[in-house]
Order: structure tokens, then sequence, then C-alpha cells
């Protein structure tokens, strides 16, 4: 990993750390979006917003996730690989809160976007936006109109979210909004998601026959890369 890690640089923290059960056989991380595996859809995506990258998996996931992110595309600058890095979960299958705790503190960077390795859709200027609203924060979260935290697609000030997941699961409270309540970050409401972005932003996907239906928009032409 390339440390870019001057007072602007910027991390993403990309979760794959979950048993995609609900997705069938295969890791959904992995699973083929029109030619390309879904968590490169998600890096491609928020490569231009990010210095250094880390994803978060499991120690089996590694390989194929690193394959998924290889660069053979000579005509892809700057090379993902070259600043990718990989945090493993000390203990898996806590849920995502702890991945973000695993993530985070392997960020060399002060503020880091988290994203899902099922959003393929992410809006990069969307992640720009919430870099821009975190600043001088200890994040940007989003908050739908259903009162939902998007934070799987949040900004963090790395140490103290991290620190605040580890506390939380100390108290064995997996509740992602727990370690928020210890925060001073400022939220992004639906009615500026929509106004600067779209709800697309936050599409995940947790069965095949969701990305099947994703696979016809593309090929549509309609959304995505
Ligand atoms: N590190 C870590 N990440 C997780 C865990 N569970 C879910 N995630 C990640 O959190 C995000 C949202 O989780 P889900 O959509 O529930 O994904 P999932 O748990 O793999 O899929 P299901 O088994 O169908 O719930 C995905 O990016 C997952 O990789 C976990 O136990 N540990
Ligand atoms: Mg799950």
């Amino acid at each position: 990993m390339s440390l870019e890690n001057g007072s602007n640089a910027r991390s993403a923290v990309v979760l794959a750390g979950g048993h995609s059960t609900r997705f069938g056989e295969t890791d959904k991380a992995v699973a083929d979006l029109a030619g390309t595996p879904m968590i490169r859809h998600v890096v491609d995506r928020i490569a231009p917003t990010i210095d250094d990258l880390v994803v978060n998996c499991r120690e089996d996931q590694v390989p194929a996730i690193r394959e998924a992110l290889a660069d053979d595309d000579p005509s892809f600058e700057p090379a993902p690989e070259s600043r990718l890095s990989f945090a493993v979960d000390p203990v898996p299958d806590r849920g995502p809160m702890a991945g973000i705790a695993t993530g985070l503190g392997e960020v060399m960077t002060e503020y880091a976007v988290v994203v899902a390795c099922d959003m393929p859709f992410v809006d990069p200027e969307f992640v720009e936006l919430l870099f821009e609203r975190a600043d001088g924060h200890d994040g940007a979260v989003p908050q739908l109109d259903d009162q939902w935290f998007q934070t799987t697609q949040a900004v963090y000030r790395a140490e103290p979210m991290a620190n605040a997941c580890e506390r939380a699961l100390e108290r064995d409270e997996r509740r992602i909004v727990e370690p928020l309540s210890e925060l001073e970050y400022v939220v992004v409401p639906e009615a500026e998601v929509r106004e600067r972005s779209s709800l697309e932003t936050f599409e995940n996907f947790n069965t095949r026959a969701e990305l099947e239906a994703a696979i016809d928009r593309l090929e549509d032409g309609s959304s995505g890369t």
C-alpha cells in the first residue's frame, strides 16, 4: 500500500466479511455483475476519491478478492492493488460493526469512507460530498426518511469510530448505532441525498435474483459503470 497519508489523504474501507447466506453458494463480494466482480465495481467507482484502500474480510476470502481487484486493465490508473491492504477480522462473524472496527483500525489517514462490497452503484460524487461534510467532525452519516442510518456508506474519522466500535463490541453490543452515539457527526438527510445524488447509491444486493435484475439494468444502459 502506498502511504499517501498526508493530512488531506483519504482512505476507503470496503466491508466484505459477511457470509452472503442469502446469496447462496458463492461469496457475493466476488460474484459476477456484467463481467466484473461486484467488489471491483465498488472499488472502481470510488477509486478517484481515495488514496488508500483497505478491504475488510475473513482470511479465506483474501485470495479471491485480491484476484478480483488485480489490475488486468492497463488503462486503469492508478492501479488499485498498489494501495490495497487487507484487514482481516481477528474474530470473524461478529457482524458489520466489527468489520468497520477492523477496517478503520488499519486506516492510515484521518478520514475514511466505509462502503459495503454489495453496493456496486455507489456514487463517487456522493462519497466526495460525505468527505466534505465530515471535515472537522467525527463523520458524515446519511439518514433516510425511515430514520435508517446508512452506516455502511458513510465517512468516519477513523480512530474515534474504530475505538467506539471496539468499546461497543466489548459491551457485546452489535448495533451499529451504538458507536455513533459517542461521536460528533454530521447527518446527511435523505433530501440532500436526492438533491446531490440518488438513493441508488445505497442499493445493495442480497440475493442472486436481485443481482440478475441489476445486470438487466446495466445492459439496458440505464445505470452503473
Ligand atoms: N467483517 C464482517 N463484515 C460483515 C459481517 N456480516 C456482514 N458483513 C458485511 O456487511 C455488509 C452488509 O452485510 P449483509 O448485506 O448482511 O451481507 P452478508 O452478511 O454477507 O449476507 P447475508 O449472510 O445474506 O446477511 C456486507 O458488506 C458484508 O460483507 C461480519 O460478520 N463481519
Ligand atoms: Mg448479513
